[in-house]
């Protein structure tokens, strides 16, 4: 028989053991329930879900959130991965956490074509990125220093139209595409090196062409879904030899800046800022002219040669695609390009051109871009985040190192956010209170075109002006239509920006006088 003390103390054990485990199972219940991933598509083993994303990877990530919910999980081979189209989760990502989410992937195409990621668009958040982002804002992309080449994009822009005007005489279609291009390249370079690449002061046709063939192998290198990124053992087949592909371009456009930076020594122009001429210096000149500490110099070359690497690919073909785009909505809605004539004639009329003080003051263009925007956003995603560690949105669990795929493609379209999604429809941006149109993004996230938060893009208000300005003067200076018996198709391409599928090729016609076009 059991004395009344042991059976007391049995008793206790049993009690104190159920309160012990049910206390545990409560703690893992609520973990289990804390670790819920988001939503998302059955994944395979060991591929995931990559099997399921075709040629167009934002459509399929667009068509999971209509299937599963605003904020989609998916596993890309070994790598965890989120998706959003809607703008209250990309304002979570993007302010709300902005500490967690501001950091980069190390993908293979980052370290060999932004030399080991030590750029400032595709290194993760660190002292490096934070320096790299501080001397181009406070040395490079500064107003005083934009304001600085007003003479230089006044140039592009007239050269763009007498451009145009000369391909317009023949009566055949010109291939916009190539033109834009020529725009963009042009403005960046002078800015940047210090040199045309295309037109009466270029650096000569095989150079402009082996820079303009380098830049666009290295757009389409870094836009790949690279499998090796995503399979460990896909690196060592690599059977369409993307890494090989990718370390010729390394080297080529590493020769390219060696040879930059040494003209820029030789000619000397950093020394300019010591005698105070400041308006001859491009970047490269600022980069090599900036002081360090202890008499060191205050850049390595490989960060210059980084940061130029960036800006000529964040800037060229950004600019360049949305100016297409725009340029084949309007082309295809003759209406809207009616409506661009009137505001031209009535703000800048037909005897001067377009200047960049005209820019602020044209309405329906601005909405004309915040549409293109919407319909067609530069890339299809923004450049990718990564979680710096786990954390949760909207109650699910996120685990550290999450690959965050922002679709600016999807939000534009998002049923529930915006009527009509597939019409072009300039009008629905138009300022009831009669303000200025913002063309970045505004305190609702329906549009992003520049993104938010720490990685915003430092270069929106040059980006801006390059885009309104080269439509502004195409259509002040030109009346548009597609080539006879053609249709403008607005089919895309997926990569690191989303470019028409077919180069817009269309008809233009002068609109002012014959000598405004020899202006120089
Ligand atoms: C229409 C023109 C442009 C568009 C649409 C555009 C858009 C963007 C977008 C969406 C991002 C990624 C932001 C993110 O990942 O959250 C970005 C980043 C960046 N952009 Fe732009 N951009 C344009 C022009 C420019 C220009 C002219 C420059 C400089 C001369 C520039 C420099 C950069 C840099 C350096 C980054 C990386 C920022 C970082 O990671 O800290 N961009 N841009």
């Amino acid at each position: 028989m059991m004395d009344l003390a042991t059976m007391i103390s049995i008793l206790f054990a049993v009690w104190v053991s159920k309160i012990v485990c049910s206390w545990f199972m409560k703690k893992s219940r609520l973990q289990s329930k804390s670790k819920r991933l988001p939503p998302g598509p059955p994944r395979w083993p060991i591929v995931g879900n990559l099997l399921q994303l075709g040629p167009l990877p934002h459509r399929d990530f667009a068509s999971f959130c209509d299937k599963y919910g605003p904020l989609v999980y998916l596993r890309l081979g070994s790598v965890d991965a989120i998706t959003t189209n809607d703008p209250d989760t990309i304002r979570e990502i993007l302010l709300r956490q902005d500490d967690v989410f501001a950091s980069r992937p190390r993908t293979l195409a980052a370290v060999h074509l932004a030399y080991g990621c030590s750029d400032v668009a595709l290194a993760p958040l660190g002292p490096h990125w934070k320096r790299m982002r501080r001397i181009c804002m406070e040395h490079l992309l500064t107003t005083k220093r934009l304001e600085s080449f007003s003479k230089q994009r006044s140039e592009e822009a007239q050269h763009l139209v007498q451009d145009v005007w000369a391909r317009a005489k023949t009566g055949e279609a010109i291939n916009l595409r190539e033109v834009l291009g020529e725009f963009s390249m042009n403005n960046v370079t002078r800015m940047l090196l210090g040199k045309q690449y295309f037109g009466a002061e270029s650096a000569g046709p095989e150079k402009a062409m082996e820079f303009m063939h380098i830049t666009h192998e290295l757009f389409r290198l870094l836009g790949l879904i690279y499998l090796g990124d995503y399979l460990p053992f896909w690196r060592w087949v690599d059977p369409y030899g993307c890494e090989k592909k990718m370390r010729d371009v390394e080297k080529r456009v590493d020769d390219f800046h060696t040879t930059i930076i040494e003209e820029h020594r030789r000619v000397g122009r950093g020394k300019k800022k010591e005698i105070g001429v400041e308006e001859d210096m491009d970047f490269v000149d600022v980069l090599l002219s900036l002081p360090g500490e202890d008499g060191k110099q205050h850049m390595e070359d490989v960060e210059i040669k980084a940061l130029i690497q960036d800006m000529i690919a964040a800037a060229t073909d950004t600019s360049a695609v949305t100016n297409e785009w725009a340029m084949a909505e309007v082309i295809k809605h003759p209406h809207v390009l009616h409506k661009i004539h009137q505001e031209l004639d009535s703000v800048v009329g037909p005897n001067r051109m377009v200047s960049e003080h005209d820019l602020p003051h044209l309405t329906y263009l601005r909405c004309v871009v915040r549409e293109t925007f919407r319909t067609h956003p530069a890339g299809p995603f923004l450049i990718p985040h990564e979680a710096t560690r786990a954390t949760e949105i909207n109650g699910y669990h996120i685990p550290a190192k999450t690959r965050v795929f922002i679709n600016t493609h999807g939000l534009g379209r998002n049923t529930a956010v915006w009527d009509d999604v597939d019409e072009f429809r300039p009008e629905r941006h138009f300022p009831v209170d009669g303000s200025r149109v913002e063309i970045s993004h505004g305190a609702d996230f329906k549009i992003l075109p520049f993104s938010a938060g720490k990685r915003k893009c430092p270069g929106a208000p040059l980006g801006v002006v390059l885009v309104l300005m080269a439509l502004a003067r195409l259509f002040h200076c030109f009346d548009w239509t597609p080539p006879p018996h053609e249709d403008i198709d607005t089919n895309e391409v997926y990569g690191m920006t989303m470019p028409k599928a077919k180069p817009l090729m269309a008809i233009a016609r002068p609109r002012l006088a014959a000598h405004m076009y020899h202006l120089k």
